[in-house]
């Protein structure tokens, strides 16, 4: 409600009902009466029992802290999602940070956006993922690249891992790819996506003259994300490109989100230290229907967008 001290029962015609957000009309008691809110908002931190946490599907109780943390994101936190406003003004900060040529206001849904998050992932977060690096041999790697792309870092799929070990984060994370997407491009809605199917990958670039990623599409990934696990400290070199002339330098915990299959991108070569991403791409098919790359089947399952 606009006026925090309406009661909508106060209310007996229907066009002054009507005139509050928040306010319906019954049409068979003629009554207006208290619309419940759609999404119903509340602060994670305040539930101070495990069982109020997790009673909400936006919460989830942290052991090590005894505390209910919101499961979005910090930058979602704030008001349940990002309003586009706020999404358009980050791109104009991008902008500003890329010193490219301004995107004219009527392309910002184009796809060709790329959009950086700040506190993607919480540190905790970060070690969650790193903590798989003990868990990764030859039976996660992965040789899934065309062989005319320059290939100089390790991949391991890490799906399995991610979802039996951390089913939690792997929610947390793919749910700000749909946020991002819903705000952006709502290719999964446009496309008709019942389903999509995660890849998540594991890339280590260990600096070498040619460690880096040649430019190219994500073939069949409707979206992509890249999440920072290194530290600024750790590695030199290793900007993302989009388009060719667009950089991005990710930082500690920032993530990366863009149409992987029409978004231009490469990895320029890190030539100090180590750079680990996390990389998420959700296809529309599964790998081996898709035919797109050498089809192992690592898994089967995939995100429901309706129930998830
Ligand atoms: O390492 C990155 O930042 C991106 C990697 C990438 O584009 C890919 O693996 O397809
Ligand atoms: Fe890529």
């Amino acid at each position: 409600n606009t006026d925090e001290n309406l009661h909508c029962h106060e209310l007996s015609s229907y066009s002054s009902c009507l005139e509050y957000d928040g306010c319906g009309w019954d049409r068979e008691t003629e009554e207006c009466f208290d619309e419940e809110p759609e999404d119903e908002i509340v602060n994670c931190y305040e539930l101070v029992e495990t069982n109020r946490c997790s009673e909400y599907s936006g919460c989830r109780w942290e052991n090590i802290t005894n505390e209910c943390y919101d499961i979005m994101p910090k930058w979602i936190r704030e008001g349940q999602m990002v309003p586009l406003t706020s999404l358009k003004s980050m791109l104009k900060e991008m902008e500003k940070y890329n010193s490219a040529p301004p995107v004219p206001e009527e392309s910002l849904l184009n796809d060709n956006l790329f959009v950086v998050l700040p506190n993607c992932l919480h540190p905790e977060e970060v070690d969650m993922i790193l903590a798989f690096e003990s868990q990764l041999g030859p039976d996660t790697e992965k040789h899934d690249r065309n062989d005319d792309l320059e290939y100089h870092h390790t991949v391991h799929r890490i799906e399995p891992l991610l979802k039996q070990q951390q089913s939690t984060l792997f929610r947390i994370l793919i749910s700000t790819m749909i946020h991002v997407d819903k705000h952006l491009w709502n290719i999964l809605e446009t496309e008709h996506s019942e389903a999509v199917f995660p890849e998540v990958e594991f890339i280590t670039y260990n600096a070498s003259p040619k460690t880096g990623f040649a430019a190219h599409r994500d073939n069949g990934s409707l979206l992509t994300a890249v999440f920072m696990l290194s530290r600024e400290s750790a590695f030199e070199g290793g900007e993302l490109l989009f388009d060719g002339d667009r950089t991005v330098k990710l930082n500690y915990g920032e993530c990366v989100i863009f149409r992987g299959d029409s978004l231009i991108h490469q990895v320029q070569s890190v030539t100090k230290g180590t750079r680990k991403v996390l990389q998420i791409e959700l296809h529309q098919e599964h790998a081996s229907e898709g035919g797109y790359d050498d089809g192992d089947d690592y898994d089967e399952t995939n995100i429901h967008l309706t129930s998830s």
